[in-house]
């Protein structure tokens, strides 16, 4: 079975387990970043994978979503940033770069400019952030996801930020869902049991991980993006759950993005039954 695993830190904690032989496996794992993941499944490349909380709204009757694991935050996220060179209320008609990583929090950065700070011109360019900044372009202001957003969230050339979880969660008082794994229907059609192991798999792979979270923040410190006490704190507003809270958020999300016209509907989020039974 092709699963997708996100190329960042965020996903530490579910996926350690597994590639370090700690809980066992029959996955080929896939790495890329979150729009990458996104067009795979799709395209039905992968079978089970991590996306972006959006593409359950853009392909509902592709997936099913798996029911207690997502990315999500109540509060500061410290990884989805906006970072811009004057005070965010004053970004108006700015030309802001938006990576081309994401899926999800491109269209939370939208709702929140439309609908809380009121902006009626939002020009949005999606650009690879890395490479344009490389290439010395200064946009206003640039939306980063991830490892880059941990790696840049004190330039200070950038010196006003913007964690969409805190201004997420401080306006609607609600957790906000980034991720959610899902996997194609027709695999639940075909072979129920084959993903009914896989998703029980995950499973374990997230008690493991978050039962040993020292070990986790052991293995993230090499990569030398945070140390080990950040690493505990990133991990520590990170939630991995998709409970009835997460499930409200999202809802609430979703409905901000139908009235906007970046999806069709509000989708049910469909929870298969036999893929919540225990471990
Ligand atoms: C919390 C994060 O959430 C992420 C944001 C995503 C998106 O914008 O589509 C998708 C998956 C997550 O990687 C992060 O990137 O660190």
């Amino acid at each position: 079975m092709r699963l997708g695993r996100i190329g960042f830190l965020n996903v530490l904690p579910i996926y350690y387990p597994l590639e370090a032989g700690f809980v066992r496996h029959a996955f080929d794992l896939v790495s890329g970043p979150p729009a990458a993941l996104n067009r795979l499944m799709a395209e039905g490349s992968l079978d089970l994978s991590v996306v972006s909380s959006v593409e359950v709204a853009r392909h509902p009757e592709r997936y099913l979503v798996l029911p207690d694991l997502s990315i999500s935050c109540r509060g500061p996220v410290q990884s989805v940033l906006l970072l811009s060179r004057r005070p965010v209320e004053a970004l108006e008609g700015a030309a802001v770069h938006v990576t081309n990583q994401s899926g999800t929090s491109i269209r939370l950065l939208k709702v929140l400019f439309r609908r809380l700070l009121g902006f009626r011109e939002v020009h949005l360019k999606t650009v690879a952030l890395s490479q344009a900044l490389q290439n010395g372009e200064r946009p206003e202001a640039f939306l980063a996801i991830g490892d880059e957003a941990l790696m840049w969230a004190h330039r200070t050339d950038y010196p006003h930020t913007w964690d969409l979880g805190s201004v997420w969660t401080q306006w609607t008082g609600r957790p906000f869902v980034f991720a959610l794994w899902v996997a194609q229907r027709r695999l639940f059609e075909h072979t129920p049991t084959v993903l009914e192991e896989a998703a029980a798999c995950l499973r374990r792979a997230k008690a493991w991980g978050l039962d040993h979270l020292e070990l986790v923040c052991q293995a993230a410190k090499n990569q030398e993006i945070l140390d080990f006490d950040e690493l505990r704190s990133y991990y520590g507003h990170l939630h991995y759950d998709f409970g009835p809270d997460e499930r409200e958020g999202l809802r609430h999300f979703f409905e901000h993005l139908a009235e906007l016209g970046e999806i069709p509907a509000v989708p049910e989020i469909e929870l298969s039954r036999p893929l919540c039974r225990e471990a």
